[in-house]
């Protein structure tokens, strides 16, 4: 099969991405800091800036009942449902298909005033990693969506600031068989979620405002997306 040029780099980067992810917000020494919860979400951020522009690495964790990891990472992988859940999309379009697993995107954000509008350009991966720690554990599904550069989306159209980001959705199913051996229903489940994200804002944009729009954006993101996935996979069989 013909290598693709980016399928090392998704490889090396999908394997860094997971390993990270997998470190609880404790073990990855301190820094971090709860900012926002809500039930069983946990959000966290670390106050980084990189040449004066804030890039404050994130981190959520969510327990959601009644899903799989297989179906939280379906729906935020498929272009097709995209704009259902996020909501600060103006456009949207696969720029190239690497292969099944593998999409290159481009995506214009809304302005999110006084910031100037941005848009990215990332290749994003699905992948279902067995559980090594524990065969016969849960099994892990990831998506991880890292910036790259692609001709057609150069950088400088000068409307729009280009941002730069690497972002993992790391989601572990945990199924509790029911004790008469019925078969598992949605009862039966829950989806561990991680979620990380590191967004470099391209250009300077002023840090009260960056983290005043991640503050609020992020929580809705994740509680809307991940009501969503409730919601589309309620009545349909379970997708393991
Ligand atoms: C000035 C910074 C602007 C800004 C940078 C980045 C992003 C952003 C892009 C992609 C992803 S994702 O997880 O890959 C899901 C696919 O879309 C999440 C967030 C959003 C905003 C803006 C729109 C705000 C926002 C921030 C956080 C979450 C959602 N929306």
């Amino acid at each position: 099969m013909v290598q693709h040029h980016l399928t090392a780099e998704v490889d090396a980067v999908v394997k860094q991405q997971v390993a990270m992810a997998r470190l609880g917000v404790g073990e990855c020494g301190t820094g971090w800091q709860l900012f926002a919860e809500d039930g069983e979400m946990r959000m966290y951020r670390r106050e980084q800036e990189v040449d004066g522009m804030v890039v404050d690495p994130l981190k959520a964790v969510h327990t959601v009942k009644g899903i799989t990891g297989h179906e939280v990472c379906h729906y935020f992988f498929s272009p097709q449902y995209r704009y259902d859940w996020e909501t600060t999309l103006e456009h949207m379009n696969v720029v190239e298909t690497i292969s099944e697993d593998t999409l290159v995107f481009y995506q214009l954000h809304k302005r999110i005033w006084p910031a100037s509008q941005r848009d990215v350009v990332f290749w994003s991966h699905i992948r279902h990693l067995p559980n090594d720690q524990d065969r016969d554990g849960p099994h892990i599904w990831t998506v991880v969506n890292q910036s790259t550069e692609h001709p057609e989306y150069p950088g400088c159209s000068g409307k729009t600031v280009r941002i730069y980001l690497t972002v993992c959705l790391l989601c572990q199913t945990i199924v509790n068989p029911p004790k008469d051996g019925a078969p598992i229903s949605r009862n039966d489940i829950s989806c561990k979620i991680t979620y990380c994200s590191v967004v470099n804002p391209g250009g300077w944009a002023p840090a009260s405002v960056l983290r005043a729009v991640y503050k609020r954006e992020y929580p809705k993101f994740l509680k809307r997306f991940t009501a969503y996935v409730i919601n589309q996979s309620k009545n349909k069989p379970i997708m393991f």
